[in-house]
Parts: structure tokens; sequence; C-alpha cells
């Protein structure tokens, strides 16, 4: 039973998760043609064709992976822009897990973008236009007694490692989507696969549907959610209390991830359940790792410590905040000072200006930075940044073009290297692009943003000659994957504070800048999965340390554990099929059981 590697020579055969060696299958003939995780299409052997009723449906030259993964290229290529090709490579993952997800690994730079933000932002704008068939768990805010049994038909309590659920609420910078916010939980589960190699078989991906308040879909006859505004308040909070509840009576080892729901939900769900169980909210927790990993690399180039930021962030929301606290936190320790000591180093910019004492109405979250000791008549941006000439701006508001010539200016003048990061998505929401902030500094500005960009070229080099700057992206894909990763290898029971520094370390360790000063802030696709390992590995020993890790036998030298991770770390080949009857529960291989055993009985 392929229940474990298999490979006797090899000093980890008992490991948790298996990823090689046969897998057993238990559907035929056009079931298994249509079934993402086994089918293999052209690549089925003569055997599978044989044993697996295959020979007649399939023309007669076998094909290996590779000539596959050309072929798809080249239809990926022919779509004419990155619409259509997200809605091709997302028709393609219905037909193969494993050549979708190598097609995407061996084209990752190109296809980031297409399966991420921005294109992914678009997809889900449209997503009851482009509708073809439905993925993940739709669980309505009407149907709460049905919660528990639709979540139980997806496997057994083993079968699960990492759920990802949304509300639909504030979509990646666009606001509310509703139902379609399935696919941002989609989206980031794809990304788990490819950046960190969790199983593609052991996900879930859940939107709560509560309503939505988006007039355009609420008026568009083809919108597929719920037609109605958004339900809130005690009936919410029983639907979100449900969810949690049985997930994690049902798959008791899964990590829940929360992503993309608004500013009233994403910090108070957060804080309601991350003491009890493993959970993360990628919003608040992930944008505040990968940033402050990105400011460490920014002052390690202009020679700073932590102790000497002045940081501003515009747009003091979800992700604002959590960076805010991420920073304060690494300050506390770093310092040796209080929480409170520590939040005078950051000033929070929102709608109504500086978060003062003066403002009313502030989250409790938001209340730790409301600053008690601003004098002056003026509280925008501009006035706020020549009055504290800070060496750190960040833009997660949301407002495009926000950080205009006359603020970057009055940044640069008193700040050497000033680190700005535009962070709002879409492409078309950033702060402002590199290129003019790069022109408004003489390329003296440390620049990330929150989607792509390509680099950009000026006379910024040794007496005007002209270089090429490449800028990092600094979204939090960078560091969930790994986080996830970790938090599922080891087991976690809780996601604790030290897990989350951790993980920062991982990639500030990695950061191509603290090689060369001219370098991106934060590493980049090219090694996602070398970040992902890095990160894990951290978050593990962070986990063990705690007292919080509940899987036995991890390895405790940091080179066995990167290989402990780097073994159960799923990778998109054919494995060879072996046909085995239907048996409904019995246990077939941990990530198996659960399509081998269910998917018949449902049939
Ligand atoms: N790069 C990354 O990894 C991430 C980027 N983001 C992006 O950050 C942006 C914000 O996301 P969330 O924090 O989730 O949304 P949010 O709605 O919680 O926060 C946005 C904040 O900006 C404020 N704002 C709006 N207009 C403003 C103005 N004119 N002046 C000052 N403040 C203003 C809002 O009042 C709100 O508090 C989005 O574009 C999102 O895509 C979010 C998470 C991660
Ligand atoms: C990146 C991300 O999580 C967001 O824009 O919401
Ligand atoms: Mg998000």
């Amino acid at each position: 039973m392929p229940t474990q590697n298999r490979d006797k020579s090899d000093k980890f055969r008992n490991l948790p998760l298996s990823t090689s060696g046969p897998l057993e299958c238990a559907l035929k003939g056009t079931v298994l043609l249509n079934h993402a995780y086994f089918n293999k299409g052209s690549a089925f052997s003569k055997e599978e064709r044989r044993d697996f009723e295959l020979a007649g449906l399939l023309p007669q030259n076998i094909q290996t992976l590779d000539q596959q993964v050309q072929r798809a290229y080249e239809q990926y290529s022919a779509r004419p822009d990155d619409l259509a090709k997200n809605t091709f490579l997302s028709s393609l993952k219905d037909q193969s897990d494993v050549l979708y997800f190598k097609l995407l690994l061996d084209n990752l730079d190109e296809m980031f973008s297409v399966v991420y933000t921005p294109t992914e932002g678009e997809a889900i704008r449209n997503y009851s236009r482009l509708f073809r068939r439905p993925q993940g768990i739709f669980l309505n805010i009407h149907d709460i007694d049905r919660v528990h049994h639709d979540l139980s038909l997806w496997g057994t309590a083993d079968d699960i490692d990492y759920i990802i659920v949304t509300d639909g609420e504030e979509i990646l910078g666009i606001g509310d989507q509703g139902c379609g916010g399935i696919l941002i939980s989609m989206a980031k589960l794809i990304l788990m696969t490819v950046c960190a190699g969790i199983h593609p078989n052991r996900v879930l991906p859940v939107v709560l549907d509560c309503g939505t308040d988006n007039e355009a879909l609420l008026e568009d006859p083809l919108y597929l959610g719920l037609r109605e505004r958004r339900v809130r308040g005690e009936q919410y909070d029983k639907l979100v209390e449900t969810f949690v509840r049985s997930a994690r009576g049902l798959y008791p080892k899964a990590c829940i991830h929360f992503e993309d729901f608004g500013f009233y939900n994403a910090r108070r769900l957060l804080d309601r359940w991350r003491p009890e169980i493993a959970c993360f909210n990628d919003d608040v927790q992930g944008t505040g790792c990968v940033t402050l990993a990105a400011i460490t690399a920014g002052l390690h180039v202009s020679k700073q410590k932590l102790s000497d930021l002045r940081m501003v962030v515009f747009g003091a929301g979800t992700a604002g905040v959590g960076i805010a606290d991420q920073v304060r936190d690494a300050i506390e320790t770093e310092r040796g000072v209080s929480k409170e000591e520590a939040a005078k180093h950051i000033w929070l910019i929102d709608k109504p200006g500086l978060l003062t004492t003066q403002v009313e109405e502030l989250s409790d979250a938001q209340k730790t930075y409301a600053r008690s000791d601003w004098n002056g008549p003026k509280t925008d941006l501009l006035a706020v940044v020549k009055e504290v000439r800070p060496n750190v701006l960040i833009g997660t508001s949301t407002v495009p073009k926000s950080f205009t010539e006359d603020i970057v200016r009055a940044m640069a003048e008193h700040v050497d290297r000033p680190i700005i990061l535009p962070l709002s998505n879409p492409t078309r929401l950033h702060e402002a692009v590199p290129a003019d902030l790069f022109s408004w500094t003489d390329g003296r500005a440390l620049v990330a943003t929150g989607s792509p960009f390509k680099p950009v070229k000026g006379a910024w080099g040794p007496d005007g000659a002209e270089v090429e700057i490449e800028v990092a992206e600094c979204n939090n894909s960078v560091v969930f994957p790994g986080i996830g990763l970790g938090a599922v290898l080891s087991r976690a029971s809780l996601v604790t504070d030290k897990m989350l520094v951790a993980a920062v370390r991982g990639v500030a360790e990695l950061s191509p800048a603290l090689r060369d000063n001219t370098a991106p802030l934060l590493p980049g696709v090219d090694v996602v999965r070398k970040v992902s390992v890095r990160v894990a590995r951290n978050v593990i020993q962070a986990a063990v340390e705690e007292g919080v890790a509940t899987e036995d036998g991890i390895p405790t030298n940091d080179d066995d554990l990167e290989e402990w991770i780097r073994k159960q770390m799923w990778d998109p080949v054919y494995r060879p099929l072996q046909y085995v009857e239907a048996r409904g529960a019995t246990r077939l291989a941990r990530g198996e059981m659960r399509v081998v055993g269910s998917i018949p009985e449902r049939a």
C-alpha cells in the first residue's frame, strides 16, 4: 500500500505524506478520463489503457508529459489576452492536475500573473459570465443546517491538509464579489501547490455565500450567488462558527486560511479563532510578514536598523494594520521596548487623514496607532510626510496615484534611500508606479509592488549611466505558501506569533538585496519553492520550540529538516496507476482515499 514513501534506501521512509509510488484507482473508462486527479490523457501507458478500459477512448500515440506540456503551451499562447489565457488554464486544470501544474511550474514567470493578481481579479469580477463548471464548496447563509453535511462530502478525518475560506467581501482590491470569491480560494490553493507542493487533492476551497452589496452583481441576471444584500450580525457569526467547528471536527488536521474578508470581519475572526485552532489570515498576517521582510532588506541596503524606522502607512484597513502590527512587534523585540513604545515608530493614515486620538470610530486594532502627539493643522499624506520625514512609505489604500510627485519628493528630500511600497492590487490601483518613483528620486527609491512590474530603465547609474532596476513583487504569495506548508507538515495546533517571525526571517534571508545592493528586495518566482522550504523549515522549528507541533519524528537539524520537507512536497509527475475495487471507507493512501473511496459512491 502506497501510504508511505517506499524507497528502502531512504532515511525518511516513514514519511507521513505520500508523494511517490503507484496510485491506486477505482475509476475506469470515461469516468477516469474526466477525473483531473487521475487523468493522464494521451500519456496513459499501454498497460493502463488495457487495465482501465481506455484503449478505444484515446488516440494510438502514447505521449510524454513534456509533449503534452508543449501542446498545452502552444494552445495557451494562441489565446488573445490574459483573461482568455486564464480561462484556458482553468479548463486545463479541470482536465488534468498533473499537466496543469507542470505547465505552470515550467512557465511560472510568464504565468504567475495570469493565474493570480492581476488577471485572477478580472476572472473573479467576471465569475458569473465565464462560469463553466463549479469548483469548491459553496456554503449558503440560509442553509446553515447543511454546512456540516456539505463539508463532510469531501473526505474523512485524515484527508484534508489545508482549507481556504472567503466570504468574498474584499477581494484582491476589487471589493465585494459575492460568490465569485470562490476563485480567490481556488487561486490561493493553486499557489499553495505550485509554490509549496501542497498536495492538490488534499485541499478545500470554500466560499461563504452571505449575499453581496455589489449593485452590479445584484442587478446581473447571470449572477450565480445569493441575490440579496449581505446578511450580517448574528446569522453571519453563526455561519462562520458552524463552518469552523464543522471543518475542525471533520478535518482536525487541516489548517484554516481566511482570505479577503472585509475589514470589520477579517481581524475580528482572526482574534476569535487564533487562540483555539490552527488558522491564519493572509491579508493581515501574510501581508504583514512579506512587507516586514521587504522592509528588513531595504533597511539593510540603506544601512539602517528597525529602531531607525519611521513608517507611514496610507490605508489603515486589513492589510495596512496587519503590516503595522508585524513591524511594531519586530521593533518591540529588537529594541526591547513595550508594544506602545514600538507603535510610536508608525503613523497610519486613512480617509479622515492621520489617525489621532481625536478621530472617532477607530477599531481596536487602529486605536493602537492613534497619535496623541500631533499638533499640526493638516493631517493629509503630504503634511504627514513633511512633518514625520519617514524612511518607509506603504500604500494599502486602493487609491491609485495617491503617492504624488510632491509627496515622494518631500520624502526623498530627507532620506537617502526611501523605501516605498505601493501594495494595492490590482496593478491599476497601485499608489504609484515604479518608473515614476525612480524618476522622482533619481533612482534612489527602494521599491516593491503588490502586483508584478517589468524592470525599469533609467540614467541612474554612476555618472548618469543607464541602469535597469528590477522591482520585487511584495505580495503575501511570497510567504503564505511556506507558512502553510510548515503548519501542515508539523501539524501545528496553533499558528503562533513566533512562527510568523520565523517565516519573515526565512524570506528576508533569501532576499537578493542582502547580497547585492542593486538587486530586488524580495526573492522572485524563479525560487518560490526554495523560499517555501526555507520558510516552512523556520516555521516548523518555531512550532516545535513553542510546543505546538504535533507531528512525530520531525528532524532536528536544518539539512535533514529541509530534506524531510522537500520529500513531502507534491510534484507534477504521472505516477503509475493500479486498479483496485472501490472500497468505500477502506484506507488506501493518505491523499488518495477521498477520490478512490468516495467518488464511485457519489457517482
Ligand atoms: N500586496 C499584498 O500582498 C496585498 C495587497 N493588498 C491590497 O491592499 C489594498 C487594501 O486591502 P485591504 O486592506 O484588504 O482593504 P481594506 O478595505 O481593509 O483597506 C483599505 C483602507 O484604505 C482606506 N482608504 C480608502 N480610500 C482612502 C483615501 N482616499 N485615503 C486614505 N485611506 C483610504 C479605507 O478606508 C480602508 O481602511 C487592496 O488593494 C488589496 O489588494 C491586500 C492584501 C495583501
Ligand atoms: C494579495 C492579496 O491577498 C490581496 O490583494 O488581497
Ligand atoms: Mg487577499
